[in-house]
């Protein structure tokens, strides 16, 4: 099957000032798939979003953005304090000068679909619990119907159960929507939870060290298969090395657990070429 791609990334670098910070990335994220980007802090992650976005220009390669809508969620809910939560989840329409009546339906829909109760809509920011400010951001964003979808660790300031409640809306929504996400993440379980393909970021510079696709849809994986295709993602040289994890000692043959059923495909980003990236490589 032939994905339309959404999002091309070929050959970037970025420097600010004398120091490189990313390296040679390619990266594809087509129609209608999840792709995590995964690393240590300080690898790059954000200003590879923030390139991808357009809030970077590129000092060198080129990226490929869809023709549609595009929008990007921060780690904080960022909405504006003294905007309505409704208008500030129908920011993005009204922008677009989307008439008001329509814009408040829309963004309406969309927030009770996520989750949050009509009387929040028409409290301010700072009167939402935490949890309730995502899903505000989290509606903001999917109410514009992006072609693409940049999210940086949106989910990461949230308990595990929120967290888990916005991971299955998401999926559900993307589903839905055939939208291309690219998500920047601290936590390989969670990227191994939502993503089609995991890319596994180095430091100094950041550069692409491993790609992982893992198995069936993310809405299918259970618990304990999210569990082994960490573990195995981990059990990669390159990830270890990238985490700054020690190297794991060779396993003794008389006692190596058997090969794990149901694992994802890995291949270190060197077997990998930018033509096969996203592409079952
Ligand atoms: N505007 C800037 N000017 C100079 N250096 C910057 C700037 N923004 C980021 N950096 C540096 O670039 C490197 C990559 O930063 P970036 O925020 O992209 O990493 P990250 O992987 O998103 O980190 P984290 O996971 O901690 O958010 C870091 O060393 C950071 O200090």
């Amino acid at each position: 099957m032939t994905l339309s791609l959404s999002l091309q990334v070929r050959g970037l670098d970025h420097a600010y000032g004398p120091t490189t910070v990313l390296q040679h990335i390619d990266l594809d994220v087509p129609a209608g798939r999840i792709v995590a980007l995964v690393g240590p802090s300080g690898c790059g992650k954000t200003t590879l979003l923030h390139l991808c976005a357009g809030l970077l220009a590129p000092q060198q390669g080129r990226i490929a953005r869809p023709a549609g809508p595009s929008a990007i969620m921060f780690q904080q809910p960022r909405l504006v304090p003294w905007m309505a939560t409704l208008d500030n989840i129908a920011l993005g329409l009204k922008a677009q000068g989307m008439a008001r009546a329509q814009r408040h339906r829309l963004a309406r829909e969309v927030a009770l679909a996520l989750g949050l109760p009509e009387a929040s809509l028409a409290q301010y920011p700072a009167e939402l619990s935490g949890g309730m400010q995502s899903r505000a951001a989290l509606a903001r964003a999917l109410v514009l119907q992006p072609a693409l979808l940049l999210m940086d660790e949106p989910f990461s300031a949230l308990d595990v159960g929120l967290r888990g409640q916005l991971h299955q809306l998401l999926l559900a929504r993307q589903a839905q929507s055939g939208m291309a996400v690219l998500l920047i993440t601290h936590d390989l379980m969670e990227a191994v939870r939502l993503a089609d393909e995991v890319l596994v970021l180095a430091a100094t510079p950041g550069r692409i060290v491993a790609r992982y696709q893992p198995p069936g849809q993310a809405r299918a994986r259970g618990e304990a298969l999210v569990h082994r295709c960490a573990a195995e993602l981990l059990q990669q040289p390159e990830v270890r090395a990238a985490f700054g994890l020690p190297e794991q000692e060779a396993p003794d043959s008389a006692t190596a657990p058997p090969a794990m059923e149901g694992a994802g495909l890995w291949l270190p980003a060197a077997h990998c070429p930018a033509s096969r990236a996203g592409h079952g490589c």
